[in-house]
């Protein structure tokens, strides 16, 4: 097993003037939770394009456990699951039938996937819902599907773009609490945020500003006695 899930080594993009991400570099101990923290506009959501392979970086390198994302795509991107800002599901299809949907994009039988959306369902609290369309369900219970549906090829790694955006305070704290849990199971999370509340001591973070990485390691180590909301705003406003 790779001691990193995920390594990215000098990786710079640009749009046609402006320069998102400089030299971005940093590695994921594998099964770990990690918060890629970071103001609008700091480039999480490029690094993600980049990452699942949206758009290629002319510079720099991403290693996916062991696997260089150029050169081994496809085994690369199987291990990957993702949750992007905006939704991608059908609304005026079942819960069940979304997620059937996805497996067999994925080349799972309905057999095989039907147990494994069954199981991933009632962690997430959603089993009750699964024969009703996703118009149906409030925005905590899509958001939860997004995130079964990332799971549904059984990755060892998720990245999640913001996945809370819009969700009130108890449903962000119920989904973050869950794809912490995640990491028992050994998955890697990279989860895409500027909300502070929603990472823990224990996890790693990267802190992401003007497309560069400012710094990296365990939240408790890199933000030590300070309080993080405050250490973030420090290193984040008018710098
Ligand atoms: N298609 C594009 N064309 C030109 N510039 C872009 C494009 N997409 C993003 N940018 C710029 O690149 C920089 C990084 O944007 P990005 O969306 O990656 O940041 P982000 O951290 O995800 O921000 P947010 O939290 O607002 O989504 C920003 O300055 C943004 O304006």
């Amino acid at each position: 097993m790779s001691k990193y899930a995920l390594s990215v080594c000098d990786l710079s993009y640009s749009y046609a003037t402006k320069n998102a991400l400089n030299n971005v570099s940093f590695d994921i101990p594998t099964g770990s939770f990690c918060a890629l923290l970071g103001p609008n506009g700091a480039g999480k959501s490029t690094l993600f394009s980049v990452l699942t392979g949206l758009v290629r970086s002319p510079d720099g390198a991403v290693s996916v456990l062991g696997h260089d994302l150029a050169s081994y795509g496809r085994i690369a991107r199987k291990n990957i699951g993702v949750v992007f800002q905006q939704p991608t599901l059908d609304l005026d299809v079942s819960v069940r039938e979304n997620l059937l949907y996805f497996a067999a994009l994925h080349g799972i039988s309905r057999r095989r996937a039907k147990p494994r959306i069954t199981d991933a369902l009632d962690r997430l609290s959603m089993g009750e819902r699964a024969d009703e369309k996703l118009r149906n369900l409030n925005g905590g219970h899509r958001r939860r599907m997004e995130i079964a549906r990332a799971l549904v090829h059984e990755p060892s790694i998720l990245l999640l773009d913001e996945p809370t955006v819009g969700l009130d305070h108890e449903t962000r704290q119920s989904i973050t609490q869950y794809v912490h849990q995640l990491c028992d199971d050994g998955i890697t999370i990279l989860w895409a945020t500027h909300l502070v509340d929603e990472i823990y001591p224990a996890d790693q973070m990267v802190l992401l500003h003007h497309g560069q990485v400012l710094e990296t390691g365990q939240v408790s180590d890199v933000v030590g006695t300070n309080d993080l909301a405050h250490w973030f705003s420090q290193k984040t406003v008018g710098a």
